[in-house]
């Protein structure tokens, strides 16, 4: 059978691919502290790496299909808004179908369901567009007394939403530069990729962490974070001792950064979005 060519494949496709393997090679990223990865679990006891790679899988039709809205519509306003909120809940069911009610990428949802639209929409400015988006009210969502909710009540945390309100400043002003940092430092894809995560982790208010451990876990990940990049990161022995003893602490606090680890997939999709489309 003769193989198809990269312009015979629609532009929402190639989006859903990229999509999609951004968040399979988020999860397979290993040692990420806390989180699920090719060594374990991390700090989640309902979670485990081919579960994550299932729900990943079964998110690709809904990128597609925020890819084709984007598409449909073509520019930014409440109509959009309102279709990429419905594709979302119905990707989130197809999500809880799939891991039998397991919560494994609602974030991703939200961060990569904006990107896709967005890179459909303006591929010169993607972060802008998805933030333009994320502005809009939706008249249509549910407001759930989420755990992003409590810990906005609790703390004052900024979360999700607002992370993509303001353009996704952790990957645009964190985890993308780290990432190009540690590639030209020859540290290697893997460690880059670390490198990146660790970034985002120095400043993020992780909702995920401070509903699971207060502000001692968000201070335990920011510091620890940091401390590897202090050491010289994930490529060097030093850094990689400080990964171990924040692995560590993160465990002891039962303190899992899931919503950095979906910006880490927000960064690897922004990230291949400069190459061919
Ligand atoms: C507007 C929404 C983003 C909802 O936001 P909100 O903050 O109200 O809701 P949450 O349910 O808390 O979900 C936000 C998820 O975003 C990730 N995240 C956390 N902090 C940040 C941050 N600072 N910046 C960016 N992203 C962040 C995080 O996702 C990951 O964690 C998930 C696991 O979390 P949780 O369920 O709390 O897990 P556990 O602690 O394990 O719980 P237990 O099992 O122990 O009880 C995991 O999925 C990662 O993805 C936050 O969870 C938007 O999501 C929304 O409106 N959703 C409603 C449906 C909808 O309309 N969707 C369509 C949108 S277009
Ligand atoms: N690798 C991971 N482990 C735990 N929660 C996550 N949420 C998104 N990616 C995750």
């Amino acid at each position: 059978m003769r193989a198809l060519k990269l312009h015979e494949i629609s532009l929402a496709d190639r989006l859903a691919d990229r999509a999609v393997d951004a968040l399979i090679d988020e999860a397979d990223l290993s040692p990420k502290p806390a989180l699920v990865d090719r060594r374990g679990n991390g700090a989640h006891s309902d979670l485990h790496l081919g579960l994550m790679h299932a729900s990943a899988l079964s998110l690709w039709p809904m990128f597609k299909e925020m890819a084709e809205a984007a598409l449909e519509f073509g520019e930014v306003g409440l109509p959009l808004r309102e279709a990429l909120g419905r594709i979302g809940r119905e990707g989130e069911q197809a999500m809880l179908t799939t891991t039998h009610g397991v919560n494994t990428h609602r974030g991703a949802i939200w961060a990569l369901g904006l990107l896709t639209a967005a890179a459909a929409l303006e591929p010169r400015a993607v972060t802008l567009t998805a933030a333009k988006l994320a502005l809009l009210n939706d008249r249509y969502a549910p407001q759930p007394l989420s755990h992003g909710a409590q810990v906005a009540q609790r703390y004052g945390a900024r979360g999700a939403r607002e992370e993509a309100q303001l353009g996704f400043p952790s990957v645009m002003q964190r985890g993308l530069p780290q990432l190009h940092k540690s590639r030209e430092q020859n540290a290697g894809e893997q460690n880059a990729r670390l490198d990146a995560l660790l970034a985002i982790m120095t400043d993020l208010a992780d909702t995920c962490v401070l509903y699971r451990a207060g502000t001692e876990g968000l201070h335990a990940m920011q510091h620890g974070a940091q401390a590897v990049l202090d050491a010289g990161g994930s490529a060097t022995l030093a850094g990689r001792r400080q990964l171990h003893a924040l692995d560590q602490q993160l465990l002891a606090l039962n303190a899992s950064p899931g919503g950095a680890a979906d910006l880490l997939a927000a960064c690897l999709f922004i990230d291949r979005l400069d190459g061919a489309l």
